[in-house]
């Protein structure tokens, strides 16, 4: 699957249809639809559920080689399947598009009740919004207690706000590379990377043609965010000033590479609507405060973060880990935030202590 067109095909996924979704901001999203991935087999007592929650390019398949339509590398071929850590003979996995997203979920790019393409119409959504469609989905597949809620980066944000907002229906809680509310590093990046796109000249709020060859503005947006998900480290390992063949400077290289492959798969509008939902992330708002937000939980939690993340440092998993009386395990990485995706044998033991616990 190349990129993103309406209508792809949709694969081994599945859909949710709600009529309605309330908004926290006010009024209502009508005609929502969830796309979601299941594996393995639920069992009878609804004991061995578990939702892994994407962060912010993925989708839903979080199950099986990356590849142009599903990017989720390394989750998908080293950590969620048969006889992996999380194992899906044991384990019934649940993967949804987020609400907001561009990969068969509702979203800016998706048609509105009135048929044409939501585009800049799509409403802000938050976290909370998003966790509320994931609601409605666990209650269709007859799951009332997810035996472990799994989440790295975006992802980690909807874990946390299942295990606040519905304790009791969270056993355990993975949470990864993440932070309990927006900081002001990340809104100036995130808005940064909007601004990037708003300046597209095809961009016109999100109706951009999508006849027309992959935006720009979202590929300027990749570089800037790409920057982030790695460590100065590694960059200067990996490139310093190598100047390539072709002239261009080796680091210059991949980030165009990776601009052009999200550029390729992903949507503008989405991007725009997931990185809003990410800068008003925060899971203390209206709950008295993230410590009081965190008091809430009754999971048993890991809370884990990359030893070199400079998008999501250490300190932010450390404020939860404190929070909930657990220690912050640490996993070395030179990849700094993208380490979440790519360490995955780390990553897999730290799950495996909630799985066997
Ligand atoms: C449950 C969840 O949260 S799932 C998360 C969902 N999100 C995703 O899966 C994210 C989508 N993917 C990504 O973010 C990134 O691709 C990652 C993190 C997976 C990649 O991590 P890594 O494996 O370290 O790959 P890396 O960043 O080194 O990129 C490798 C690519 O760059 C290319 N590359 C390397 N150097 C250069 C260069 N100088 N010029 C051009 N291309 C280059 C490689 O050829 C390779 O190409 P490929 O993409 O066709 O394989
Ligand atoms: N690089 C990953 C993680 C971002 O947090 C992605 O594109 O989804």
């Amino acid at each position: 699957m190349g990129g993103w067109v309406e209508g792809d095909p949709v694969g081994d996924r599945l859909f949710l249809d709600l009529p309605a979704v309330p908004l926290e901001r006010g009024g209502e999203l009508a005609d929502v639809r969830a796309a979601y991935e299941t594996w393995g087999t639920l069992a009878a007592d609804g004991g061995n559920a578990v939702l892994v929650e994407h962060a912010l390019t993925g989708d839903s398949h979080v199950v099986g080689p990356a590849g142009p339509g599903h990017p989720t590398a390394g989750w998908g071929e080293r950590l969620v399947g048969p006889g992996r850590p999380l194992d899906t003979d044991r384990w019934f996995v649940v993967c949804a598009n987020v609400l907001g997203g561009c990969q068969g979920t509702t979203g800016p790019g998706t048609l509105g009740p009135d048929g044409a393409r939501w585009g800049s119409r799509f409403p802000e959504v938050t976290v909370g919004d998003q966790v509320r469609v994931e609601v409605a989905l666990a209650d269709a597949l007859g799951i009332d207690r997810w035996a472990c809620v799994v989440g790295g980066s975006m992802g980690g944000m909807r874990a946390l706000e299942w295990a606040v907002a519905l304790p009791q229906r969270v056993g355990s809680l993975f949470f990864l590379a993440s932070g309990a509310a927006a900081s002001g590093d990340q809104i100036g990046t995130q808005t940064t990377q909007q601004a990037a796109i708003r300046v597209d000249p095809r961009w016109r709020g999100g109706d951009y043609d999508r006849s027309d060859p992959p935006s720009d503005g979202l590929g300027v947006a990749r570089r800037i965010a790409h920057l982030t998900y790695r460590s100065a480290l590694e960059f200067d390992a990996r490139f310093g000033s190598h100047v390539q063949e072709d002239g261009r400077f080796a680091v210059a290289s991949y980030l165009d590479h990776h601009a052009d492959k999200l550029a390729g798969r992903f949507d503008a509008g989405s991007y725009v609507v997931l990185t809003e939902a990410m800068n008003s992330w925060d899971v203390g708002r209206g709950r008295g405060g993230v410590e009081a937000a965190l008091a809430r939980v009754t999971a048993r939690a890991v809370v884990a973060g990359i030893d070199s993340d400079r998008l999501y440092p250490p300190a932010l998993q450390q404020r939860v880990a404190a929070a909930l009386g657990v220690p912050l395990r640490l996993i070395p990485s030179p990849y700094g935030h993208d380490g979440f995706l790519v360490e995955t044998a780390a990553v897999g033991a730290l799950l495996g202590e909630l799985l066997t616990g």
